[in-house]
């Protein structure tokens, strides 16, 4: 058996829809194939309709693939879909799988039985979550008075309850205001920190992209156009980051190395932005061109902008 969390050959999904008079089929899984490690964790990304939700429904069983091969922790997810249900914890942004009249704390009785967790452990795994995703004000409140924020932490909490070794999100911070979404993300950080589950999330939040994941998966039209790091993503658009330096005294003009653009200067050269390519000068090697013809009293450095990368990435295949 396989030691993958997930794993996908040719895994392809096709959809007739009816346009008009005419009947036509829409690809909406491209011989994905794809190998996901216990412990990673992968952002799978593409705009509106790239194919994110049918891989996750393929991946937990809710949706039978035409064609391809399909292992999610080792099982079949449609013919071993019971047995699944106990390693994995699914979170839908935009859908409920708490009881909506239900206090929080009764759909966590109810999970925990469903899961047939022991009642010691069940309460044990309650008081961590309920402590780190901070429930405990609302525990006795009935979903449906939840505020979005406290509900998408409830709904995480539900499907963590059982420890699934992956948890896939789709779309968990839709929708939230930044501080819930710093807590969330926090929260997963620690869960996969000190529990080494794998997480795979979609999401267009680019925020979710750069703090979870060490891993992204950009699709397009149902085919995997990259697959790698968040800085690999930015070098295959050449991304450059720019670095803000402040200097002492006015500099009008800075020797530079190359792989670098100065981008413009402000107050009389005291203040500079300059462009540089990662992977030809580091930024100790800018700082210290920079150092040598002026004293450097601050400086920034901004990454690539994530949104920006992804839009060039779809407009260089278009
Ligand atoms: N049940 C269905 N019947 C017909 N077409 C479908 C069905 N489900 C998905 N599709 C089509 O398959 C393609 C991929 O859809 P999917 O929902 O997987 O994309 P997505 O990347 O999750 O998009 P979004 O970011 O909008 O959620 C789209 O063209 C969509 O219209």
């Amino acid at each position: 058996m396989t030691s993958h969390i997930i794993e996908t050959d040719g895994l392809t999904r096709t959809f007739r829809v009816r346009e008009g008079m005419k009947r036509r089929t829409v690809v909406a899984v491209d011989d994905l194939s794809l190998r996901v490690e216990p412990g990673e964790a992968v952002g799978y990304i593409g705009a509106n309709g790239a194919g994110k939700s049918t891989t996750i429904k393929m991946l937990c069983g809710i949706l039978v693939p035409t064609a391809g091969e399909v292992r999610t922790c080792g099982l079949r997810p449609v013919a071993e879909r019971r047995r699944l249900a106990r390693e994995i914890g699914v979170v839908f942004g935009q859908r409920s799988q708490l009881w909506w009249d239900l206090p929080t704390r009764e759909s966590f009785s109810l999970l925990a039985a469903i899961h047939r967790l022991s009642p010691t452990d069940a309460a044990a795994r309650r008081e961590e979550l309920v402590e780190r995703l901070e429930l405990g004000e609302f525990l006795t409140t009935p979903v449906r008075q939840l505020s979005l924020g406290q509900r998408m932490r409830a709904e995480v909490a539900a499907a963590l309850l059982h420890r699934p070794r992956l948890v896939v999100l789709d779309e968990p911070t839709i929708g939230l205001d930044v501080l819930s979404k710093q807590r969330l993300r926090e929260f997963l950080v620690t869960e996969r920190r000190d529990h080494g589950t794998t997480l795979l999330l979609t999401t267009h939040d680019m925020g979710d992209v750069e703090r979870l994941c060490d891993r992204v998966v950009l699709v397009d039209r149902g085919r995997t156009v990259h697959d790698g790091s968040l800085a690999a993503l930015s070098r295959t658009v050449g991304a450059q980051r720019v670095m803000t330096v402040d200097l002492a005294s006015p500099t009008p003009t800075l020797p530079l190395p190359d792989g670098t653009t100065h981008l413009g200067e402000e107050g009389h050269g005291l203040r500079h932005r300059i462009a540089f390519d990662p992977d030809r000068v580091t930024a100790a090697a800018v700082l210290a061109a920079v150092s040598a013809s002026a004293e450097v009293l601050d400086l920034s450095i901004e990454e690539p902008d994530v949104e920006d990368v992804v839009r060039r990435v779809y407009r260089s295949r278009r």
